[in-house]
């Protein structure tokens, strides 16, 4: 029974602990890492409330290590699938019928829980499980989850007080049902905010949900959950297996009450999702929502008048952040011949002097990039370019698997703006850079614009305000984010709703009330209070 109508007011931003030498977040973090260094998990998966374990298990080692086994988690198969889709739709109604403001109860309760008892529980899985330095899983796995969990809140008790004009007589009203079956999540490696974030903003709407982690965020993965279990999600609302990408895929999609799903990973692997869904549509009881934020290839423009120094710093922050493993990393970058030089000996200076090894050891700025498949993948890109005349290895180029997956921050110039590197995809410490004609600014935009399918982030570095204006006016639909002087990557929930269109994704702005609305369904009630009791209309009446 609602008595009141409940408001919950714009959180701020979560704080960014430093873990400076001596604070003690630092003493906390490191005594987490080294706890959960010395104890092996056996991680379940999670369906309708109950730790399921298989037996068929799967070892979690950190990237930078992986000599060290940090645990295992137990897969499962189509039956798992079909169950946790059981689970969820068994938990549906009570669900729905919850009052709000006690869904948000729980998702307010388990933000709480990680800014305090569970912070370095949740940034040292992250650390150790996807090897993200402390500064790097502080902003994802501590502040921007918890700054997901809380804004949504707010998003959604401002939604909900969006209602229709109701004129004299009637009573119009609109009512944000969740959607009629369940949601799919399946998340990512490289951001444990957003594994987070995809099942969460659709069970706060009210939605139950599957939620698929990739294979390498179990660990961190397994966290969430619990803080989620003891912040009170009841059971099968949330319900989170490990299994094969595909077969979840062949058994979600084909289910007549799929109702949505909530993806962030590649643009391949998306499109293949979107096309069994419209070769199922027929089987659905609903349209199925489709919400997926996918690849990038992320520009920074550089024009004649851009600062040498903030050139160099965005491009290798930007670039070489978490490994160049965020979809908002740049990966290409294009300086004006004026300055180019300058920018180039800068950048190269400052990557020497990062240090690359271990999380645990805080003095690294890289550690190692996520898994065997993508180590071998990057550096393929890496010897092709050692073999062209038409690239060029300014910086980095080394890598070695021996302890973990270690790859040094490596810089490509090309003369081509087409070439490959230019173009694809990497997801690694890999940036590439082309030299323009400084007197040729909107012709290298018209470049820019055309090079790549992706348009997720792209910035523009410039002191002329005018040729701030033409970029962004000419770069519209190059990024769905788009930074002036500034790096293309750290997107904060609240301040910069984050996502890209074109082959990026549906653009529906992680972070913000525009992804909530696609998880919720509206009904409208109309409420004639004095309804007529005659058909004439008045002109019908004899004069
Ligand atoms: N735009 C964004 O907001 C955003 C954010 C983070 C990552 N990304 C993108 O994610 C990619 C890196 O993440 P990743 O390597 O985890 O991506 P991925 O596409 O390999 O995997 C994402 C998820 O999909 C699952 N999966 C893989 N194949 C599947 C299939 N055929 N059917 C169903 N599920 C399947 C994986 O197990 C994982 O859970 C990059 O392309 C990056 O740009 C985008
Ligand atoms: N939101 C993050 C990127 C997420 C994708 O990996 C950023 O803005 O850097």
């Amino acid at each position: 029974m609602h008595n009141a109508y409940f408001h919950f007011a714009a959180p701020v931003n979560e704080p960014v602990y430093s873990y400076a030498p001596g604070s003690p977040e630092r003493v906390a973090l490191k005594k987490q890492l080294a706890a959960f260094k010395a104890q092996e998990a056996d991680i379940p998966m999670y369906i309708g409330g109950k730790e399921v374990r298989t037996g068929k298990t799967q070892e979690l080692r950190p990237p930078h290590e992986i000599k060290h086994k940090l645990g295992q988690f137990h897969t499962g198969d189509a039956t798992h699938i079909n169950d946790a889709i059981t689970a969820a739709l068994q938990a549906r109604a009570q669900w729905a019928d919850t009052p709000w403001e006690q869904r948000a109860g729980i998702f307010l309760k388990a933000a709480e829980l990680i800014a305090t008892k569970y912070r370095y529980h949740l940034n040292a899985a992250t650390m150790l499980g996807q090897s993200k330095n402390a500064y790097q899983a502080e902003i994802d796995s501590a502040c921007e989850l918890i700054d997901f969990l809380r804004f949504n809140v707010h998003y959604l008790s401002e939604i909900y007080n969006q209602q229709p004009y109701s004129p004299q007589g009637i009573h119009n009203r609109l009512e944000y049902r969740p959607l009629e079956g369940f949601v799919l999540a399946v998340t990512p490696f490289n951001f444990t905010a957003i594994a987070g974030n995809l099942p969460t903003s659709a069970a706060l709407c009210g939605n139950v949900v599957v939620w698929k982690p990739a294979d390498t965020q179990v660990y961190a993965a397994n966290v969430i959950m619990k803080v989620l279990i003891e912040a009170g999600l009841p059971a099968g609302v949330i319900n989170l297996i490990y299994t094969d990408g595909p077969l979840l895929g062949d058994v979600a999609f084909s289910h007549p009450d799929f109702a949505g799903i909530h993806f962030t990973g590649s643009t391949a692997v998306f499109q293949q999702m979107w096309k069994t869904i419209g070769t199922n549509i027929s089987k659905y009881k609903t349209y199925p929502r489709i919400v997926g934020e996918t690849g990038g290839k992320d520009f920074v423009l550089a024009h004649k008048s851009a600062d040498v120094d903030v050139t160099a710093i965005a491009l290798a922050r930007g670039a070489f952040e978490y490994q160049g493993q965020k979809c908002s990393a740049a990966s290409r970058a294009y300086l004006p011949s004026n300055i180019a030089d300058a920018v180039k000996a800068k950048l190269v200076a400052e990557l020497a002097t990062m240090k690359m090894g271990t999380t645990e050891d805080f003095s690294n700025f890289i550690n190692a990039v996520i898994d065997e498949r993508s180590f071998n993948k990057i550096t393929n890109y890496i010897e092709n370019a050692k073999k062209d005349p038409k690239a060029k290895i300014i910086a980095g180029g080394t890598y070695s698997k021996a302890e973990g997956y270690f790859i040094a921050p490596t810089v490509i110039e090309v003369t081509d703006p087409h070439y490959v590197t230019m173009c694809e995809e990497i997801f690694g410490p890999v940036l590439t850079i082309y030299t323009y004609d400084a007197e040729k600014f909107e012709e290298i935009i018209a470049t820019v614009d055309s090079t790549s399918s992706y348009a997720l982030t792209g910035s523009i570095i410039a002191q002329d305000r005018y040729a701030i204006d033409l970029a962004t006016k000419k770069l519209v639909n190059s990024a769905g984010n788009f930074y002036i002087n500034d790096k293309p990557t750290g997107a904060v929930v609240g301040q910069q709703p984050f996502g890209g269109a074109r082959a990026s994704g549906t653009n529906d702005k992680a972070g913000s009330m525009l992804n909530l609305y696609r998880w919720l369904s509206a009904r409208t009630i109309k409420e004639t209070l004095v309804p007529p009791t005659d058909y004439r209309y008045p002109f019908l009446k004899e004069d």
